[in-house]
């Protein structure tokens, strides 16, 4: 499986669902349609929110125990234009039925964010029925491509992510429609906001015309302001989340 030599806490992420999912089937089935609502949500005019249900994590602990339809329900009357569930167990309180249950109550499109490492996580995730899986090129690196094709036969879009220059390079050699710039380094937990208009400009230079994503550590309308123009989509979890006012948080955000 991939990503198992990761340093510190992706690595040992990794090596759990790895474990998970070691003797879960690889078979896809028949192809199924794409619908590309996920992309379509991102591809509208403006910068489109991505808001994720997201009750803890590795960098901040615990954040919120939030409902997962009723976190969906108030991010999606606040404005949100697509959303991302964490479905990770372990650090991140996910499951799921936090997804099943954001996907039977919203209208919006859903992305399964976990740490794929098995063609397995993307039969479920569009059995689950989300229009969208997170592929990390830091977890899948040249197999990045390979994932991205066995998505599209499952019907899913793909955001694929990346934190630097090299992973970069990768994503843009697969193919990926969207890619998703993180601000978090995933093996120091440190951000930077000023890492994902670097590598979405230098994507730009480079010619790619897909949907691009700022990722992480937005907390404020003024740290958006920088992607206005530049990004397709922002996704913002924590900041949102342990808001306690999850609609008038969305809404101040975009504000
Ligand atoms: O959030 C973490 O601490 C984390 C640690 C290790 C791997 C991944 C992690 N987060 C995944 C994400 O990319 C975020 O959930 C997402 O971009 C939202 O970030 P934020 O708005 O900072 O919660």
């Amino acid at each position: 499986m991939p990503g198992l030599e990761r340093p510190g806490v992706l690595g040992q992420i990794v090596r759990e669902r790895s474990q998970d999912y070691q003797t879960a089937q690889a078979e896809l089935g028949p192809a199924r349609t794409q619908t590309g609502r996920f992309r379509s949500a991102l591809a509208r005019p403006g910068l489109s929110l991505i808001a994720e249900v997201k009750r803890a994590s590795p960098s901040q602990g615990a954040i919120a125990a939030l409902d997962p339809a009723q976190a969906a329900l108030s991010y999606e009357r606040g404005g949100a234009a697509a959303l991302s569930v964490l479905t990770e167990p372990r650090h991140f309180g996910g499951n799921p039925e936090a997804l099943r249950e954001v996907v039977a109550v919203t209208g919006l499109p859903a992305l399964r964010k976990d740490f794929v490492v098995h063609p397995a996580m993307l039969v479920e995730a569009a059995d689950w029925g989300a229009g969208a899986a997170l592929l990390m090129v830091s977890v899948l690196g040249e197999q990045t491509a390979t994932y991205l094709r066995l998505a599209r036969h499952l019907g899913l879009d793909a955001l694929v992510e990346v934190h630097d220059e090299h992973e970069l390079e990768i994503a843009l050699a697969s193919g990926a429609e969207i890619i998703g710039v993180n601000n978090r380094d995933l093996t120091t937990l440190s951000i930077s906001l000023a890492n994902a208009p670097r590598l979405i400009a230098s994507a730009r230079a480079q010619g790619y015309a897909g949907l691009l994503v700022a990722e992480s550590g937005y907390r404020s309308a003024a740290d958006l302001v920088g992607l206005h123009g530049l990004a397709d989509a922002v996704l913002v979890g924590s900041s949102l989340a342990g808001s306690g006012d999850l609609t008038r948080a969305v809404r101040e955000l975009l504000a």
